[in-house]
């Protein structure tokens, strides 16, 4: 037996219940069932007498025995009523679900400890499904000084698999295995964290001894997973950065340096100058980069994205940008073309309308290296699509691009071009490193100078009329509107009657010919959308009325008023990359979010959190309590964040300390003697399966 033993082979378990535990909860081998932890736990120091019990209480334990049992008839099928005593009085036990099994079973007159929630039925205490168990057998258990509760076992207690059998399964493992786990941690971590050995901190996640040492067996637990989880990505970087040779930038020339003195439109800011410092180091390691470029929106990631492209083009190696929408990569087209306009340098736009000679001409210039910078949407993944020597990928918003188009654009050179991905979502920290942890980050956590903060109301829907009021004295100063509707793929075909009765009635408030209005929404051919923002972005409209296709990216200094219309519809970063799209130039910006009176608790947090800060970080850490980890990050990446015991939220300053004992140890195992580690890189895997080995490098 070992922990990779089937956990068909523990005693009392047998094929059909392995198979249900390994159905429903994904316990297949002993490892498993010992690494399933109990969610919470209950005292149990305690014993009641039937003389002190009271109306629900909640959790009550008695000593006592059954004196009778009777099967009452009811309407539909029958309960089970038995009478239980102790040496103060007596009560009711009732069972509503297998009585005949349960009835045979019990035994009379013999001591028992029953543990349940006490109920008031026709003058006389009861417990409804007692969890119940021999005084002898009870003694004859582990001694534990709280009750572990298993997830999940309400639902199979029906199944033979109650919270009590699955305490005994525990109680047989480590009768069966001695609870000798094997260390996994090394003697100077486990010292320097100040923390309790793996086989201590196992037996008292299960049977804990006193409150104090359950603590230290989570807190050790808890290390244990972020640490590895760590250690995989972390060794996984390092890995890359070996593996994947990449192309050496190691000229800083003419396109940089002309533009830089030149024509660079605005001083950089001081954590823009730190990012592009940090992206020309990794261009000269010889290893491909990848990096991670989070800033808030507005922080200005353009200008680090062609200053990147400049520095791939002084070493005459061609860049791709991709963006996930079409406007947005006709956006980025228009602000870098104009950007390098007075420089030599080729760029093109490539999208899903673009015609059949514009494809020609882009893939022929392409493949014979005349054209520096292509920018578009997933269209330029397409096979047909093929450099003449790639050495540069900006991917715009990383959440809308799997991992295997990532990888995809590596196929097109012998050598990997260097990714650069920028997102404008914050990610807070902890999580960055949980799921991008094998990806270097670089923060632009500094706005351009001179910006005024976004002014933020929320407003009910009764006060529509005094939010026209407030646009048209801002469209008397010259600046213009967004107002966004919500678009829920479950609801799509109100969302859109919703879009267009508001268009309406915005077009009653506002008429011809002193206001004219854009609409954009995803319904509408892609020339008529960009014909419609073009209108937007020139200022021939001063009213654009969207869905959220705007979302991102787009960029209009001279928009100062954003509303949103049914506001708590939004996810918070949803509504804070609205947000961004206004306060993007020198005048005062306000963003209105209206909504109707009747609010959930979360919703209320998300649009009162909106209202007191302009910090994405800090609107992506609320996001992250309100949604959790899974589905921030979307199904694509929860596996990383499948955790038992930790909780990125609640434990981030575990995941700090994991991270850089992580770190120290990679690095460590990287310059070990001892054979096993020798071809770290290779044998991994089998590494991280036999655990116990990483217990020997410090
Ligand atoms: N250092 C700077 N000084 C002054 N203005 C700047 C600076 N950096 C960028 N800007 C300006 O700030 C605005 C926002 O920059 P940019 O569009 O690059 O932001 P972003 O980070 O891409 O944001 P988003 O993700 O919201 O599009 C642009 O108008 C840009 O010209």
């Amino acid at each position: 037996m070992n922990f990779q033993t089937s956990i068909s082979y523990l005693k009392g378990v047998g094929p059909s219940r392995a198979k249900l535990l390994g159905k429903e909860l994904g316990i297949f081998t002993y490892a498993d069932l010992a690494n399933f932890f109990p969610n919470r736990y209950i005292d149990r120091t305690q014993f009641y007498k039937i003389r002190d019990l009271q109306i629900n209480s909640a959790d009550v334990q008695i000593v006592g025995k059954i004196t009778g049992v009777k099967s009452v008839k009811q309407k539909r099928g029958s309960r089970l009523v038995a009478q239980f005593v102790d040496d103060t009085g007596h009560m009711e036990l009732v069972w509503f679900r297998g009585v005949k099994w349960i009835q045979d079973s019990l035994k009379i007159n013999v001591p028992y400890v029953i543990f349940g929630k006490v109920n008031f039925f026709n003058g006389a205490f009861n417990m409804p499904h007692p969890e119940m168990e021999l005084l002898s057998d009870y003694k004859k258990g582990f001694k534990i000084s709280m009750q572990p509760v298993y997830r999940s076992t309400e639902v199979l207690s029906s199944r033979g698999v109650s919270n009590r059998v699955m305490q005994k399964m525990q109680q047989q493992l480590f009768t069966e295995t001695q609870g000798k786990f094997g260390e996994t941690l090394s003697e100077k971590l486990i010292r320097d964290q100040g923390l309790i050995s793996k086989n201590e901190a196992m037996f008292n996640i299960h049977f804990p001894q006193s409150q104090e040492l359950l603590t230290k067996a989570r807190q050790r637990l808890k290390f244990e997973e972020l640490f590895f989880i760590q250690l995989q990505l972390v060794v996984k970087n390092l890995t890359n950065k070996r593996k994947n040779k990449g192309f050496v930038f190691d000229k800083i020339g003419d396109y940089f340096n002309g533009f830089y003195s030149a024509y660079l439109p605005f001083e950089l800011t001081g954590a823009q100058k730190k990012v592009v410092k940090e992206i020309r180091m990794d261009l000269n390691t010889g290893a491909q980069m990848n990096r991670l470029l989070q800033g808030d929106v507005g922080s200005g990631k353009t200008i680090v994205a062609v200053l990147t492209m400049l520095m791939a083009l002084d070493n005459a190696y061609q860049t791709a940008l991709i963006a996930p929408t079409e406007i947005l990569a006709t956006q980025h087209f228009n602000a870098i073309d104009e950007l390098l306009a007075p420089m030599n340098i080729k760029v093109r736009l490539l999208t899903g309308s673009s015609t059949v000679a514009q494809r020609r001409v882009i893939h022929e210039e392409l493949e014979n290296g005349s054209l520096h910078i292509i920018i578009g949407t997933h269209a330029v993944f397409e096979d047909k699509v093929l450099f003449k020597n790639l050495g540069l990928a900006i991917i715009d918003e990383q959440h809308r691009f799997g991992v295997a188009q990532r990888a995809k654009m590596w196929m097109k050179n012998d050598l990997p071009p260097h990714i650069l991905v920028m997102t404008a979502t914050p990610i807070p920290r902890t999580l960055a490193m949980s799921v991008y942890g094998d990806l270097d980050i670089s923060v632009i956590d500094e706005l351009p100078p001179g910006r005024k903060t976004i002014k933020t109301i929320h407003r009910f829907d009764s006060n529509r009329l005094s939010v026209f009021k407030f646009i048209k004295d801002e469209v008397g100063k010259g600046r213009q509107v967004y107002v966004v509707y919500p678009l829920i793929k479950e609801s799509e075909q109100l969302d859109y009657k919703d879009l267009m009765d508001g268009y309406e009635s915005i077009s009653r408030e506002f008429p011809l010919p002193d206001y004219r209005i854009s609409i954009v929404h995803g319904k509408m051919k892609s020339a008529d959308k960009e014909y419609e923002m073009q209108r937007f972005v020139k200022g021939e409209t001063q009213i654009m009325v969207a869905t959220t296709v705007i979302e991102v990216g787009v960029n209009v200094p001279n928009a100062s008023v954003m509303v949103i219309e049914s506001s708590e519809r939004f996810g918070l970063s949803q509504l804070h990359q609205l947000r961004g799209r206004v306060g993007r130039g020198a005048d005062q910006s306000y963003c209105i979010l209206l909504s109707g009176v009747k609010l959930t608790k979360e919703a209320k947090k998300r649009l009162q959190t909106m209202v007191e800060t302009n910090d994405g970080f800090k609107i992506a850490e609320v996001d992250l309590e309100l949604r959790g980890p899974g589905d921030l990050m979307g199904t694509q990446q929860s596996g990383v964040l499948n955790l038992k015991i930790a909780d990125i939220v609640q434990d981030s300053q575990v995941v700090y300390t994991a991270r850089k004992a992580a770190i120290q140890v990679a690095h460590s195992a990287l310059g070990h003697k001892d054979p096993a580690y020798k071809n770290i890189w290779a044998t991994f895997g089998e590494i991280m399966k036999n655990r116990s080995i990483w217990a020997n490098i410090s």
